[in-house]
């Protein structure tokens, strides 16, 4: 499939997670199948005022292109301004998503991220701005609307299909549902009858059965898959080979581990062992996940902050430690 100009190989797509979708996983995940990742949202204010810790979540590798970057922001000028001078320079980024789903407090008090969704004229400017200056396809990202008495998630998608939006991510959620009760497929269907622009659906894909059964129900163009990838970056290519009839391939604990310990690497080569060890706690929690007596081994890794330390918890969980 296409998203404007933009090819990519397959309609399995890595949904945006802050604090989790950074580079080293991006990474895994492209190399486990998924035709797109995303990365973290990044603030436009961030770019816009230089903050240095906004160049460590728009740094890209051309390993994992094509790579969409996530912004969010309520300032059309900014958000324009920072596309023009920063992004459309960046040959090394495909794709500029704009994030109006974020339901975080800290975020929508500021009128970013799904409070655009009760502010559909600012949402509609901003759309326009930075499509209009963008040298790259511009994506949004939505929920249903801001709670179950204001779903207008079709007209949000309207007016993207208007300003010239390449792509449409739908979270089948209200904003005040936060991340739990059960996503709205039906949600996505309508969106996907409403408009012509590609519809990614995202919400509740957490098995390779679940990826195929959103594409029967909602007739979507592609999945965005967000929670079911933490420490399961084969869920892609295990959707893909389900929906091509190949076999399938569901990691042993000693595979699961060793990605683990892999990610633990990638991401201490890129962040440094401190931080990398750091950031590897959830995501180790996450691998182990439903493995046998992982409890401990869990618990364990909380209180290290040494990369060998850890790779040697891990060895030795699965007996390989000699
Ligand atoms: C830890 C976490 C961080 C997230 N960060 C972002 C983000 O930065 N941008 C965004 O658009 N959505 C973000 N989301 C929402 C996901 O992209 C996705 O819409 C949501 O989790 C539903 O999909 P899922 O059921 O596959 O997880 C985040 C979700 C989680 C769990």
């Amino acid at each position: 499939m296409r998203i404007g100009n933009v090819k990519l190989e397959n309609n399995v797509f890595l949904a945006p997670m802050a604090g989790v979708t950074d580079l080293a996983f991006r990474i895994l995940c492209k190399e486990m199948g998924a035709g797109l990742v995303v990365s973290e949202m990044v603030s436009s204010k961030g770019i816009y005022y230089k903050d240095p810790g906004t160049k460590t979540l728009l740094q890209v590798n051309p390993k994992e292109r094509p790579i969409a970057i996530q912004i969010f922001g309520s300032d059309p000028e900014i958000m324009a301004n920072i596309v023009e001078e920063y992004l459309n320079p960046r040959e090394d980024i495909d794709i500029i998503d704009i994030n109006m789903g974020c339901p975080a407090p800290k975020i929508v008090k500021n009128g970013d991220g799904s409070a655009l969704m009760k502010d559909i004229i600012l949402a509609r400017k901003i759309l326009r701005e930075v499509v209009k200056v963008s040298n790259k396809p511009v994506t949004l990202k939505i929920r249903m609307g801001w709670d179950h008495d204001n779903i207008n998630g079709v007209d949000l998608a309207k007016i993207a299909e208007e300003e010239g939006i390449s792509a449409l991510t739908v979270h089948a959620r209200t904003r005040d549902m936060f991340y739990s009760g059960e996503a709205d497929w039906n949600f996505i269907k309508k969106v996907k009858e409403s408009v012509t622009i590609p519809v990614i659906g995202n919400g509740d894909i957490f098995e390779p059965e679940d990826g195929v059964r959103m594409f029967e129900l909602t007739n979507c163009d592609a999945i965005a898959i967000g929670r079911g990838s933490q420490g399961n970056p084969w869920i892609f290519k295990r959707i893909i080979n389900l929906m091509t009839g190949k076999e399938d391939i569901l990691p042993s604990p000693e595979e699961i581990v060793r990605m683990c310990i892999k990610h633990l690497n990638l991401v201490c080569s890129i962040k440094g062992e401190r931080v990398g060890v750091r950031e590897m706690r959830k995501h180790t929690a996450w691998y182990l996940k439903g493995l046998r007596n992982s409890n401990e081994v869990k618990n364990l890794i909380y209180t290290i902050d040494n990369k060998e330390e850890m790779e040697r918890i891990l060895l030795e969980y699965i007996g390989l430690y000699s």
